[in-house]
């Protein structure tokens, strides 16, 4: 018999489940084959009776759910009576606060009962139509047990588990075990036990649709029938269906670096996801979803995972793009986006540029940046006085006196926040010479009876000049409130003319000194207008924090990032500097590198992993993409260079097409394959290499068919169809994807063959490329048997370019 601990569930109870209708017959033959109508029939009638509980359970839930909203709703309106009443008298004010407090306490108890019963109520109606998907029959030192897997935990009235959740730790022989001897972690340590049957079940609306034994983590029909299914707004949860390797991803609970390198579709987003139900299951008592982030790569992608975790019934964690990161620490200034990066360089980006991007988004800037900051001497720290309406509160020359008599050997950060310090005080005190001055009595005898009304509430004096004396001040403090927010907020240090004097400092050999000027230029100018590069960001944020001692937070316990390869090394840095707690997730896939593939050469993963060298680092790898069709995988693998490692899943469609037209006939032809699209598919994506083209495109297609531009600033996808770039494409995924103008002088090289192949990675189920006036030598190039061609040019014309 196994203990609750050894089964790991969440719930109290010495359990074990035995129905009297389980039986263990013989482990059938590897690989899944179809079991008799006598099983099938008993095991219907377990799905019957556990179905039947699970609505006897929902009737119970709803009918205290009801009993509970009804008493809040009467603890809400005693609660507004009571206060009501009592507040009339002034002497029992006391009285009443300690009366509206207990009310209060109440109210939050009584809420926190509502929303236990709404989780119940949310879980039972979960499990109603599949009440679990997998069964493990198991022998422990000859003791059989039978248990059922499903996306939560049920008991029946005696404290019997009737299903145990995914992430209990004795779930894990689903997804690991083959038949035979198994190994699973418990809080006690590991178990051993004989695994000797795994039965998959497909249950809809309460009916087996198809169920069978398999020696697989997860049986290939039933991951076919899953992934054949149309495409939703909003991605769905795999519980039932998670792979061997992308389970050891979800249950590392102890890596202080967790790294993926994943192709297109192999489920990494899938995996952090639940990874982070799987997470919070497991440290409940000590780990909130507020402690968890995520660095999505863009808006639509953060509403695309939005359903996930409730369908979970666990909370989202907090999502965030990096814009939106950056945005928040660069108040007044905007940020370049990686997108409108992306649009410039594809108009502009000569190689000295890409020289100076290079080196500025490396870790070694980073640590110059870090030794700046260790050798700096005081003289050197761009202080600027503090101005307000015309009248200089605290000159440079004071400020940096006040820095310079703080002991030498101190930190600079603590020299900096004894700074601060002192200059607030200085303030206090000067304010409070100022209250005494005559124009101040003047103005407070002018100031509304309201005004005076509110300041004074709550506030007894002993005289008519005591008052007088209180508002004095209070006017005072409000209005110089500008300047202690700026002593606040650290505004006395010029952190972009330190930038812009650290960077005089760092050229190295190999960027010629005019070429580095003319940066440091570019980035003053650049501040004029408000604006800052986006490879100047992190750099930036890092010398304000390593100065200043702030912009670090402590309570993040958990940082995923997805995407990673858009993220520059010196962003990755400053991440880790920043969450200084956080076990680090990054997922990525280098051959998805539309953005930077252009002009990147470093050995990220190395780099990143010499970033947390001393932890411990955990790195997985997963080839299978499961996303697409056989043929749509097998097309876009053949694009890149080291594709040959990806491996298809088993799932056969239609062969994607190529089709070549002339210009004129462009907007008809997408118009046309689009429309065709659209009859047997929910989503048509169709995706353009930049922003531009997908504008251009859109204002001369929304004339012939009902399409939607998606733009950075959408979160939410809608069925039909839809034309964006492929950057905000990201992360997503379509029943069917147009890949408009491949051809030669859009995709002409090697350098663009990273975002073809993220554009064919988006499609599920359909793929047509269409290419204008001349085809993609990236395409040409590889077997033509991989797509379907045509060439719809004029004969000659097509003629002129195959020769
Ligand atoms: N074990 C699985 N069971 C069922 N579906 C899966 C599984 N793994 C992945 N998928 C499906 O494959 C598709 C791709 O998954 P996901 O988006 O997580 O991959 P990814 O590696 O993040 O892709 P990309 O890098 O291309 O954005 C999704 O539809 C997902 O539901």
């Amino acid at each position: 018999m196994m203990s609750k601990v050894l089964a790991g569930t969440a719930q109290t109870g010495y359990n074990v489940w035995q129905a009297n209708f389980d039986r263990h017959p013989q482990p059938t033959r590897k690989g899944g084959i179809l079991l008799q109508e006598t099983e099938r029939q008993e095991e219907q009638a377990r799905v019957d009776r556990v179905t039947r509980i699970i609505a006897n359970q929902l009737t119970a839930a709803q009918a205290e759910l009801a009993k509970a909203k009804a008493e809040t709703r009467r603890l809400d309106e005693n609660y507004g009576e009571n206060t009501k009443v009592n507040t009339f008298e002034v002497d029992d004010r006391m009285e009443t606060n300690a009366a509206v407090q207990q009310q209060k306490n109440m109210i939050a108890g009584q809420m926190e009962s509502e929303r236990i019963l709404q989780d119940t109520e949310r879980r039972l109606h979960t499990l109603a139509d599949s009440p679990y998907f997998g069964r493990i029959d198991i022998d422990e030192d000859g003791d059989q047990e039978t248990l059922y897997i499903g996306t939560a935990t049920l008991m029946d009235g005696n404290d019997h588990f009737l299903v145990y959740d995914w992430r209990a730790p004795i779930s894990a022989i689903y997804y690991n075990g083959t038949l035979g001897n198994v190994t699973y972690d418990t809080p006690v340590g590991p178990q051993q036990v004989a695994l000797i049957r795994k039965r998959q079940f497909q249950i809809e609306n309460g009916q087996i649709e198809n169920m069978f034994d398999t020696n697989e983590t997860v049986g290939d029909s039933v991951l076919q029938h899953v992934l054949g299914q149309q495409t939703d707004e909003y991605m769905r949860n795999i519980v039932s269906t998670i792979q061997q390797a992308q389970n050891d991803i979800i249950r590392n609970t102890d890596a202080d670096l967790l790294i993926v390198q994943g192709v297109a579709g192999s489920g990494k987003t899938s995996a952090i996801l639940q990874r982070v139900a799987y997470l919070l299951y497991h440290s409940r008592s000590q780990l909130d979803a507020d402690q968890m982030i995520l660095f999505s790569p863009n808006r639509l992608f953060s509403g695309y995972i939005s359903k996930v975790l409730p369908s979970l019934g666990e909370k989202n964690m907090r999502q965030v793009t990096l814009a939106e990161f950056l945005g928040q620490r660069f108040e007044g200034l905007h940020v370049q986006s990686l997108f409108e990066r992306f649009e410039n360089d594809m108009a502009n980006f000569p190689e000295t540029a890409q020289v100076v991007r290079r080196y500025k988004e490396s870790p070694e800037f980073m640590d110059r940046i870090h030794d700046y900051i260790r050798t700096t001497p005081p003289h050197m720290l761009q202080f600027t006085a503090i101005d307000f309406d015309g009248e200089t509160f605290f000159s440079q020359g004071e400020i940096q006196r006040i820095f310079a008599r703080l002991p030498e050997n101190m930190q600079l950060a603590d020299k900096f926040l004894r700074t601060k310090n002192v200059l607030i005080t200085r303030l206090k005190k000067r304010l409070r010479r100022m209250a005494r001055e005559e124009w101040v009595e003047d103005e407070v005898s002018l100031l509304p009876e309201a005004t005076i009304e509110a300041w004074t509430r709550d506030k007894a004096f002993d005289s008519p000049d005591q008052e007088m004396h209180y508002l004095a001040r209070k006017l005072v403090f409000r209005r110089y409130e500008p300047v202690y927010d700026a002593i606040y907020n650290n505004y006395f240090l010029d952190v972009y003319q330190q930038y812009a004097q650290f960077l005089s400092t760092a050229r190295p050999n190999e960027i010629p000194a005019k070429v580095w000027v003319e940066m440091i230029a570019e980035f003053r100018q650049n501040l004029e207008t408000h604006y800052l590069n986006l490879s100047d960001a992190a750099p930036l944020l890092y010398l304000r924090d390593l100065l200043t001692g702030g912009g670090q937070n402590h309570s993040i316990r958990f940082l995923f990032i997805d995407e990673m390869q858009d993220y520059s090394l010196a962003q990755i840095a400053y991440l880790r500097h920043a969450f200084p707690k956080a076990h680090f997730t990054l997922l990525g896939d280098r051959a998805q590198d539309v953005f930077s593939a252009h002009y990147e050469e470093t050995d990220r993963l190395a780099a990143v992993r010499q970033m947390f060298r001393g932890g411990r680092i955990s790195a997985h790898t997963l080839n299978k993409s499961y996303r697409s069709t056989e043929e749509i995988t097998n097309l876009a693998k053949e694009l890149l260079p080291a594709g040959a490692d990806i491996t298809a899943f088993a799932r056969s469609g239609e062969k994607p097409a190529y089709l070549i037209c002339p210009h004129t006939e462009a907007i008809a032809t997408v118009s046309r394959e689009a429309t065709t699209m659209l009859r047997t598919n929910k989503t048509v994506a169709i995706l353009t290499k930049t922003a531009k083209e997908a504008e251009s495109l859109y204002a001369r297609l929304s004339s012939e068919v009902p399409v939607k531009l998606m733009t950075e600033h959408d979160r939410s996808l809608a069925a039909g169809i839809l034309i964006l770039p492929i950057y905000l494409a990201k992360g997503l995924e379509f029943d069917a994807v147009i890949a408009y103008d491949v051809s030669a002088y859009n995709f002409g090289d090697t350098r663009s063959a990273d975002v073809l192949y993220t554009i064919c990675s988006r499609a599920m189920h359909n793929l047509v490329l269409i290419g204008i006036d001349r085809p993609s030598p990236l395409l040409r190039k590889l077997p033509s048997t991989l797509y379907d061609y045509q060439d719809l040019r004029p004969t000659s014309a097509a003629t002129i370019t195959l020769h």
